[in-house]
């Protein structure tokens, strides 16, 4: 792409400018240095994109096409996207700032989900329900209509197509807000859908600010369903708008999740799973490892162990493929630092790290580490979004689970122990989405994913997603018996 041109939105099957004329710049973490211009949609493109979707849905476009030519439809997205893998991941790198493994990692899981729901379409059925001799009962599991989309940046691409693929599986329309700090997925997205011949305006893809595009999408009287991920700040804004128009809503917001390591843990699979769990994606994940509750008896060779092992990961640049990777913004960075210094004015002590990289360009932050991080502490219930991890110490197993679950969210959790009594006993009570024993993030597309408390609602990932896209009706046909000649 010329550094110049500006990347357009997909609207019904064709390109379009922005009808506002403006653009977003696009720039790379990194370096700071701007990588694209995207066209900034505003309320009348998003209104013409939703009546495209709205045509689709009403000529019964995706509804009619037998399920199994909808799963065919989502296998092609997928090859689309697999032949273009190396260079979706480099875009990503420069996009969003992450390591080129975490982005050629995030374009297999986006090709999986759309394989995934692609092999599921013509498997979401429908029951009859037995009633006696003169009733034929049975349900029909319909798509709601025009699926508006809010993506955040943080895994654009991935969530972009774990959304998307269940709802075109489903026979919804869709259309797709993507998020302005990282919109080139959305757009690559949309080519995949063009090379797939999906029909037009059964995907639509905008790019534009939140409080704009993304406000006009929620308040459009034609959007039937909504799903947000993203911020629970916003996500109360979306769930304000759909409620004026009664509109179900999937909430994946995000989280405050903790590991408890118990005092028999193997400590080297505890530190692997810091890495990438507080740290891949500079800690830019819903579902991270932010919080470590360790047994006291443990606490300081572990702590000690935490301080070089963090000192060593390298820091630089996605393409270098490092284990600390910039922040998505100088706004975010400046977010986190902020958090670090109430931390310490909260009375955390500070093992490593604690503040931005000022010998380089891009949004750096050293990996950070703090302990004795109290329970009424911010940094103890408040999302940080980035390398930050927050260490308190427990006693016993009951106050273990009670910190985990002392936050009002409740996206992930996990447990460290070669006891699986204490593993299993521990996990029934974590109250969270997801528990993970022994090692972090060990979920795949097929598990369900989602939050309990503020970290949202439905579920996505897994079989159990393509639930959250139809609505279940019923058909109740009273028989008579024949007249008897
Ligand atoms: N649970 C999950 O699956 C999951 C996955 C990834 C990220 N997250 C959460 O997302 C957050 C980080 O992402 P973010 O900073 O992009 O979140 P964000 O809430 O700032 O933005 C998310 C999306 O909402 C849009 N938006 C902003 N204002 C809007 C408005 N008024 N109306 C409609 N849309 C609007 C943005 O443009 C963006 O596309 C974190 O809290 C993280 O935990 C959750
Ligand atoms: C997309 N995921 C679940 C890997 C991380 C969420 O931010």
């Amino acid at each position: 792409m010329a550094r110049d041109e500006v990347l357009k939105n997909y609207i019904d099957g064709e390109w379009r400018d922005a009808s506002t004329g403006g653009r977003i710049e696009v720039d790379n973490p990194a370096t700071g240095e701007t990588i694209a211009i995207v066209a900034e949609a505003g309320p009348e493109d998003v209104e013409l994109a939703v009546e495209a979707a709205q045509r689709v849905f009403e000529e019964r476009v995706l509804i009619d096409m037998h399920p199994y030519d909808r799963g065919r439809m989502l296998f092609r997205i997928a090859d689309a996207l697999e032949a273009r893998g190396s260079e979706l991941a480099t875009m990503l790198c420069d996009d969003t700032g992450k390591a080129l493994n975490v982005a050629e990692s995030e374009v297999q899981t986006t090709v999986r989900y759309l394989r995934y729901y692609g092999g599921l379409a013509d498997k979401h059925e429908g029951r009859s329900i037995p009633r006696g001799a003169n009733l034929v009962d049975y349900t029909i599991r319909s798509p709601f209509g025009v699926s508006g989309q809010i993506v955040p940046w943080n895994f654009p691409l991935e969530l972009t197509a774990r959304s998307l693929a269940c709802a075109l599986a489903t026979g919804n329309s869709v259309v797709v807000k993507s998020p302005e700090l990282a919109p080139l997925s959305g757009i690559a997205m949309a080519e995949a859908c063009e090379v797939a011949g999906v029909p037009a305006g059964a995907v639509n893809v905008i790019t534009g600010y939140g409080h704009i595009a993304g406000q006009a999408l929620i308040d459009n009287a034609s959007v039937r369903h909504l799903v947000f991920t993203g911020s629970m700040a916003t996500g109360q804004n979306v769930l304000r708008a759909a409620a004026e128009r009664i509109v179900p809503c999937i909430m994946e917001l995000g989280g405050k999740s903790a590991a408890i390591v118990h005092a028999d843990a193997n400590l080297d699979e505890v530190l692997e799973s810091i890495r990438i769990g507080t740290f891949m994606n500079a800690g830019q994940n819903c579902n991270g490892l932010t919080r470590l509750l360790v047994d006291r008896t443990i606490a300081d060779e572990l702590t000690d162990k935490l301080k070089a092992y963090v000192k060593g990961l390298s820091l630089g640049c996605g393409r270098d493929n490092c284990d600390i990777t910039p922040l998505i913004s100088q706004r975010q960075r400046s977010s986190v630092e902020q958090a670090c210094q109430t931390a310490i004015e909260q009375g955390a002590r500070l093992v490593t790290g604690g503040s931005t990289v000022v010998d380089r360009d891009g949004y750096f932050m050293a990996g950070t580490v703090f302990a004795d991080v109290r329970s009424d502490s911010a940094l103890f219930h408040k999302e940080t979004f980035g390398p930050v991890l927050a260490v308190t110490t427990f006693d016993n197993v009951e106050e273990a689970v009670n910190l985990s679950n002392g936050t009002d969210q409740g996206l992930a959790a996990g447990v460290f122990t070669r006891d699986i009594d204490k593993a299993l006993w521990t996990a029934d009570r974590l109250w969270a989405g997801h528990v993970y024993v022994n090692g972090w993030f060990v979920s795949g597309v097929e598990t369900p994913f989602g939050g309990i408390n503020k970290s949202g609602y439905g579920r996505e990932k897994g079989v159990e997603a393509l639930d959250g896209y139809v609505q279940t009706r019923n058909v109740g046909i009273k028989v008579s018996p024949p007249l008897l000649s």
